[in-house]
């Protein structure tokens, strides 16, 4: 028996996919194929040879090698998916369902083809919906199929805490659940700052004002950019998860999973706390949510049932 080198491939060479192929090689996780569509071989191939030779004085050794032909992609371990359209100011992210519908189709029918092993992080959006629509293409087992939201969700919460507490953001543990959008739900009552419940030392003016900006931290970084979203944080997000998997680490990390009746939803993809290994989603954690929080999750439930429709 030999060990071998994991192989990742990001379908989407735009402004995540980039970063997220630095992250995963500064983290030397394993080798990396970038691709995107034919019109983009040649930046595409210029971004992987830029990444590559950056290399030798960051002191990794991951392969870095851009594409537009999915015979390079063949038995991924890892697929991470951010091709597609990002938003524009004044956009939401479900404006872009039937656009990238069609791309994350196409992509899937690829991944199912040319890596029928692999496990897949979904990041495009919106997200909870682009998810499912991999599940169904691919037909891949629930637990290979996974997206991101809630690491992200909870890292811009956390922020926001540290900043106001003026203190490390080591020290802030919470936890958002819901889908991507404005009806995610930060659950504070499991928020602590250095172990201290968050109720205990923020005003529930504060907590809700972090609550607030937490919903619409993606449309505030868009709003600024002028052009495109955010992609540092959701690119430190999404390898978190990679390397949770790929290391079998067993993380705790809010995710977006296929559930079958829990938290009483079916046949949803929805962000809820997941514990991630070498097999995936390998559980999800089911919290005794107060009324209050369960009416909150429910709302964003339906917003993500009601995109799903659409797809219909
Ligand atoms: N779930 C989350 O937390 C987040 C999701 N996103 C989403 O991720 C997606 C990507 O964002 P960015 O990288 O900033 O966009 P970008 O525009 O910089 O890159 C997207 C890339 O996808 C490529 N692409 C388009 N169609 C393709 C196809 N059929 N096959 C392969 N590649 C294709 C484009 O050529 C482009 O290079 C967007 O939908 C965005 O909304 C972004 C940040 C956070
Ligand atoms: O806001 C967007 O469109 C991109 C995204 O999902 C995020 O940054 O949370």
């Amino acid at each position: 028996m030999s060990f071998k080198r994991i192989k990742f491939a990001i379908i989407g060479a735009g402004h995540t996919g980039t970063t997220i192929a630095l992250m995963l090689a500064q983290r030397e996780l394993g080798d990396i194929v970038l691709l995107d569509i034919p019109s983009q071989e040649n930046p595409t191939k210029g971004k992987a040879l830029d990444l590559l030779q950056a290399g030798p004085v960051q002191k990794y050794n991951s392969i870095i090698k851009g594409s537009s032909n999915y015979e390079d992609i063949k038995d991924a371990d890892l697929v991470i998916i951010t091709a597609g359209v990002a938003r524009k100011p004044g956009m939401s992210r479900e404006d872009l369902v039937s656009i990238n519908t069609k791309i994350i189709k196409e992509v899937s029918e690829n991944i199912a083809y040319y890596s029928p092993n692999s496990y897949v992080l979904v990041l495009s959006n919106p997200v909870d919906a682009m998810t499912y629509v991999c599940y169904k293409t691919t037909r891949f087992p629930k637990n290979r199929v996974i997206g991101q939201s809630g690491v992200l969700d909870t890292a811009r919460f956390n922020t926001f805490v540290a900043q106001e507490l003026n203190v490390s953001i080591e020290d802030i543990s919470s936890f958002v659940l819901g889908g991507h959008g404005d009806t995610m739900v930060p659950l504070v009552r499991f928020s602590y700052a250095g172990g201290i419940p968050l109720e205990r030392i923020l005003s529930k003016e504060k907590i809700d004002k972090i609550v607030e900006r937490t919903r619409n931290g993606g449309g505030e970084i868009v709003q600024l950019l002028g052009q495109g979203s955010a992609y540092y944080a959701p690119a430190a997000a999404i390898v978190e998860m990679a390397e949770a998997i790929v290391k079998d680490k067993k993380r705790i990390l809010p995710s977006i999973a296929y559930l079958e009746g829990e938290y009483g939803y079916q046949d949803i993809y929805l962000g809820v706390p997941a514990v991630l290994g070498g097999n995936g989603i390998e559980s999800i954690i089911e919290l005794p949510l107060t009324p209050e929080e369960k009416e909150g999750l429910d709302v964003s439930a339906q917003a993500v049932k009601s995109l799903l429709r659409l797809l219909d």
